[in-house]
């Protein structure tokens, strides 16, 4: 199984006057990791956002899956939780997983699911902690063991690394690249060219509201090296 292939047409972005994307088309290979890298500020967290339509852009994206559609994973860019927020990750997770209110019976088959995701990131014995009391390393694996659980073979990740520890982001990388290894299309937003070097497939460069993609092969360091010379 493979993800699909994302066509993007004249993809563009302004908001309250301001344009934050200039014209971009492009077609992202399936199956593929693309890093997504440039400046602060550069609409690199927009152009995901436009990618899963939660932002009014002009132009088109189109999703070629080979068979049926699929689901999308989205982990965003690090955010705070509310702290006074009266829901621990169990409960968190739980919604995430049926998608019933809280209220309802705790199916133990969900209770277990939800354990085997928090131990992949970590997470097993802070379940019963609030969400309002999780580390911003904590909430960045929470939010990654949210998306896993949707199985999907297209992945939106926002600066993944964001908080995490040395042991955190060697398991955030291992997952990364499981997924393509699996056939998923991950987009990653990443500002580190070593590990763009050791693991993307491509690398896109958003610059100046333009989109220069600079594509490369995992093989061909060197290129990447001048790339971002
Ligand atoms: N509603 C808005 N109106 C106007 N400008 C906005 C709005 N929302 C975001 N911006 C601006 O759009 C630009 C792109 O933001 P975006 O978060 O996509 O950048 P980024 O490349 O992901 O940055 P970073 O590397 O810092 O995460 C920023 O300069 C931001 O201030």
């Amino acid at each position: 199984m493979m993800g699909p292939a994302i066509e993007v047409q004249s993809l563009s972005l302004q908001l309250n006057r301001v344009v934050l994307l200039e014209p971009i088309s492009a077609m992202f290979k399936p199956g593929r990791l693309h890093a997504i890298s440039g400046p602060n500020g550069a609409g690199k967290s927009s152009f995901i956002k436009c990618l899963l339509g939660l932002m009014p852009h002009t132009g088109q994206v189109l999703r070629h899956w080979s068979g049926r559609p699929g689901q999308i994973a989205y982990v965003p860019q690090q955010s705070a939780f509310e702290a006074s927020l009266p829901v621990t990750i169990e409960e968190f997770m739980l919604t995430s997983i049926t998608r019933w209110p809280l209220f309802f019976k705790r199916r133990d088959a969900h209770l277990q699911r939800i354990d085997e995701l928090l131990q992949r990131v970590g997470l097993a014995s802070k379940r019963h902690l609030r969400l309002g009391q999780l580390s911003g390393g904590e909430r960045q694996r929470l939010l990654f063991a949210q998306a896993l659980e949707r199985q999907s073979l297209l992945w939106c990740i926002d600066e993944p690394m964001t908080g995490l520890d040395q042991a955190g982001q060697l398991s955030m990388t291992a997952e990364i690249a499981q997924l393509r290894d699996q056939g998923a299309t991950v987009f990653v937003v990443h500002h580190d060219m070593e590990w763009i070097q050791q693991y993307a497939d491509e690398l896109w460069i958003i610059e100046g509201g333009l989109a220069q993609h600079r594509m490369v092969s995992r093989k061909q360091s060197s290129l990447i090296a001048e790339a971002c010379a």
